[in-house]
């Protein structure tokens, strides 16, 4: 009876008629998780989706959660997840590629079990960039992109959201064998050069 394997591939990590690969990009604020995104793409072809980056756009779009989701950045607060949820969704489908870097999602627990339900998506891995608080707050204050949530103020409630509700998240992961940690300590290059050992299977085959 070969039906039911049929029915299974079809349905798994179905989105929009698409199969997709997901790699979630998880780690402390300024830990480097967009700057290794920018390689990766470059190298492995995935699109980058950055949750933080798609609510700044919500809020620059003038949409009617632009508001709420200016005060909760700005307060280092995690925004309800079908808000992000739904920007992500719209992002993977209407992209024309279906490997997918999920960048600071899931950010806690709400995050991971609303996106398992309503996408149905399961990571094919996590990435994991590891960095000790005061090397993140140095580069969070020196990254100079006029975040409104780069001040020490909000710096540090950022660090007590990802210790107390991000850090569960990752700890879910590992339990299912699904984390992949880098020391992202290192210099850009060398980080990168144990993200490219990751990557190295979603390889572009040579023709
Ligand atoms: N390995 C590194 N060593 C030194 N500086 C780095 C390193 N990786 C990134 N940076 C710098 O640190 C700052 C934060 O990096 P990045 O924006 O990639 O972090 P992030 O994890 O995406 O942060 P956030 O969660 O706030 O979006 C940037 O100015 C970046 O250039
Ligand atoms: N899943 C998420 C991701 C982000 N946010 C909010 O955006 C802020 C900035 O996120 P970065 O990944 O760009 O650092 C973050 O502090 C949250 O306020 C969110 O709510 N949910
Ligand atoms: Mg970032």
């Amino acid at each position: 009876m070969d039906a039911p394997a049929v029915v299974a591939e079809v349905t798994e990590n179905m989105l929009g008629g698409k199969k997709v690969t997901v790699a979630f990009v998880l780690g402390g604020p300024g830990s480097g998780k967009g700057t290794q995104c920018t390689n990766i793409v470059e190298h492995f072809g995935f699109t980058h989706l950055s949750a933080g980056d798609l609510l700044r756009a919500e809020i620059k779009s003038g949409s009617e959660n632009g508001t709420m989701i200016d005060t909760m950045i700005k307060e280092g607060k995690i925004v309800p997840s079908e808000v992000t949820i739904k920007l992500l969704q719209e992002a993977m489908i209407k992209s024309e590629n279906d490997k997918f870097l999920i960048d600071g999602f899931p950010r806690n627990e709400e995050n991971r079990a609303a996106f398992e339900n309503v996408t149905k998506i399961s990571p094919a891995f996590v990435l994991f960039f590891d960095c000790a608080e005061d090397e993140m707050e140095k580069r969070l204050l020196g990254r100079n992109q006029g975040r409104v949530d780069d001040n020490i103020e909000t710096i540090r409630k950022r660090f007590k959201v990802f210790v107390e509700s991000s850090l569960p998240v990752i700890e879910y992961y590992s339990s299912k064998d699904k984390v992949k940690k880098i020391d992202a300590a290192k210099p850009i290059p060398e980080v990168f050069e144990g993200v490219k050992a990751i990557f190295a299977p979603y390889a572009p085959k040579v023709k």
